[in-house]
């Protein structure tokens, strides 16, 4: 009876497309998130659903899951751990923190090798030691480092097959995201990644090497005014030089790409989101400083602009546009629109046509807005003026200008946790934070490798009850389905599944399985320390795993001023957890 049964699992999991062993290709990678058994891509499959089509969790029996293993990341000082992991070939990869990469049985746990990046002193990433995840290909795990370096190596020894600078870490440069593989037609499958350092004045840029010698194929900065690169040529310029920004503003003008990139296969465009322009200070660089606190749609093949979207013009606040573009069919009218949804950190969802980058629509995803009153038709912010923080040369002294409360605060509606959308409820679910800050502006000048800021702020929180809350938002109607509060802010990633579930983790401790229709809560489990990662889901010898790394960290322990003062209780860390259902006779 019992080989029957695994006999028909197998050819069921040959059907659905089976375990993969040996290297990663194309195929696997376009295929990612229709292959149960393998987790390839940051995102859950390319155009970053993070949907799981497992069903064998679900809202019938979520409640009996149990942990599985889990595995510590060991040494020192671990915290802030945002990676999502990757699947593959019975292992598991993760990155942690500290610029490390490990790789487990995906079955028990065991260590199979670890990679230590052994960080150089100096470095500087703005918002605490954290990674969000590596990108596998071929034979090899690819993963960047806080020190701006990207690496490739054997994914089945952990031996470095190559490694490169990104740039120069002393200028500010750091690396926090995971990488992207995107297969092109004119130069193979390449590795997509942008930089961090938005913080410093760096200049963003999204760059693709060539997957197996780590070789420049093509360079785009995201500053108005500065020219690409191929193959060691000069290409176009972005934009026209000082249109929209004045002087030289721009040549230290940040719009770092931190967040790393989707990329949709269907219009074989990339989209990477751009962070603050620098400094904060906004009276220093009138005009909309394109293409900072943006979406820019990017050509695989060659690294040209397609489109570009700003969603907070001359930004003043540290929203950073970076927030993932999430490819879904948008039903509306009676057509299908191939759109993109995301949740930017200015508290507005926005849904664009992603064929173009037209602006279909915006509405707020948080309970409360203030630096704007609404977004216009255009897709333009109608400013509130009151709440830019005031010009500090207008000031007495000259030395500070008028403080203003605005809302969402600095961290945003939403940060670098990402969103999920679910390909059974079409309902986008969004971690989000209900938050203001004090913020005032002060004179900068720019200065290699220091922070450049022009502003100083407090973090508060703007109701008793909750910061967090994890909220379904429907883009045909625009409107929140339902919402579920939570105390602390919310700053790990979402999962959903078709077994109609929604998985995220809270700074206190708990994964949560949520019903995705409802939100009801139907299972949770406490890890011993805040979760600020995304889970994932996959199957393995017939039953469903779920994962995620633990380990409070990242900006709001670092910068959430008031707010952060209440969290001083929730104990840092780094471990990978994982859960599956008990055996049969256990779970009834
Ligand atoms: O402008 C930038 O280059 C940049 C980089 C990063 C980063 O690399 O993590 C963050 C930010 N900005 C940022 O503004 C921010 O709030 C932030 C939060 C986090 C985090 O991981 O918790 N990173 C970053
Ligand atoms: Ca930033």
């Amino acid at each position: 009876m019992k080989r029957t049964i695994l006999a028909s699992v197998s050819i069921l999991g040959m059907a659905m497309g089976g375990a993969l062993a040996g290297p990663v290709t194309d195929a696997d990678i376009l295929n990612d998130g229709k292959n149960p058994k393998e987790v390839l891509t940051n995102g859950m499959g390319l155009q970053a659903h993070r949907f799981s089509i497992l069903d064998k969790v679900n809202t019938k029996n979520v409640q009996n899951l149990v942990p599985a293993w889990s595995f510590s990341f060991g040494g020192e000082k671990q915290r802030g751990q945002e990676a999502q992991a990757l699947v593959h070939d019975g292992m598991v990869f993760v990155t942690g923190s500290y610029s490390r990469l490990y790789a487990m049985d995906a079955k028990t746990g065991e260590k199979i090798w670890e990679y230590d990046a052994r960080l150089p002193e100096g470095i500087m990433p703005c918002c605490d030691v954290i990674n969000r995840g590596a990108a596998i290909y071929g034979d090899k795990v690819y993963f960047s480092t806080l020190d701006a370096q990207i690496i490739a190596l054997d994914y089945k020894t952990g031996k470095v097959a190559w490694h490169k600078a990104i740039d120069d870490f002393k200028a500010g440069y750091s690396s926090s995201a995971a990488p992207i593989i995107v297969p092109t037609k004119a130069n193979g499958a390449l590795i997509i990644t942008g930089v961090s350092g938005g913080e410093f004045g760096v200049v963003g840029r999204v760059e693709a090497r060539d997957v197996n010698t780590g070789e420049l194929v093509w360079a785009r900065p995201t500053l108005e005014g500065l020219v690409g690169q191929y193959k060691g040529k000069d290409t176009t310029m972005t934009g026209k030089a000082n249109e929209t920004w004045a002087g030289d503003m721009y040549k230290t003008g940040g719009a770092a790409t931190w967040l790393g990139g989707t990329y949709d296969p269907e219009t074989h465009l990339v989209f990477f989101g751009t962070g603050n322009p620098a400094p904060w200070n906004s009276w220093l660089r009138p005009g909309d400083n394109k293409w900072a606190a943006s979406r820019l749609a990017i050509d695989p093949e060659n690294g040209e602009i397609k489109w570009g979207f700003q969603t907070t013009p001359h930004e003043g606040w540290d929203y950073d546009g970076v927030n993932e573009v999430v490819s879904f069919d948008l039903q509306k009218d009676g057509k299908t629109i191939k759109a993109g949804g995301t949740a930017d950190r200015n508290g507005f969802f926005y849904v664009l046509d992603r064929t173009n980058g037209k602006f279909i629509d915006a509405k707020p995803f948080v309970e409360k807005i203030t630096w704007a009153k609404e977004i216009d038709k255009n897709g333009r912010p109608v400013f509130n003026d009151d709440m830019r923080p005031g010009d500090p040369t207008k000031s007495e002294d000259g030395k500070q200008g008028k403080t203003v409360f605005a809302v969402p605060s600095f961290l945003g509606g939403k940060n670098q946790m990402p969103i999920a959308y679910s390909d059974q409820t079409k309902l986008f679910y969004i971690p989000s934070n209900e938050w203001g800050m004090d913020i005032h502006n002060e004179p900068v000048v720019y200065k290699k490798g220091a922070a450049y800021l022009g502003a100083g702020f407090n973090i508060k929180a703007i109701f008793d009850d909750h910061i967090g809350a994890l909220k379904a938002f429907d883009p045909v109607s625009m409107k929140i389905v339902w919402q579920v509060n939570n105390k602390a802010p919310l700053w790990g990633g979402v999962m959903t599944t078709a077994g109609g579930l929604v998985f995220y983790g809270t700074p206190e401790g708990y994964l949560k399985a949520l019903d995705a229709k409802t939100g009801k809560e139907l299972w949770k489990f406490n890890v011993g320390t805040g979760i600020v990662a995304p889970p994932v889901a996959w199957e393995q010898d017939g039953e469903e795993y779920i994962g995620v790394a633990a380990g409070w960290g990242g900006a709001v322990p670092l910068w959430g001023g008031e707010v952060a003062k209440t969290f001083k209780g929730i104990n840092q860390g780094g471990s990978y957890w994982v859960f599956k259902l008990p055996p049969k006779s256990a779970a009834n």
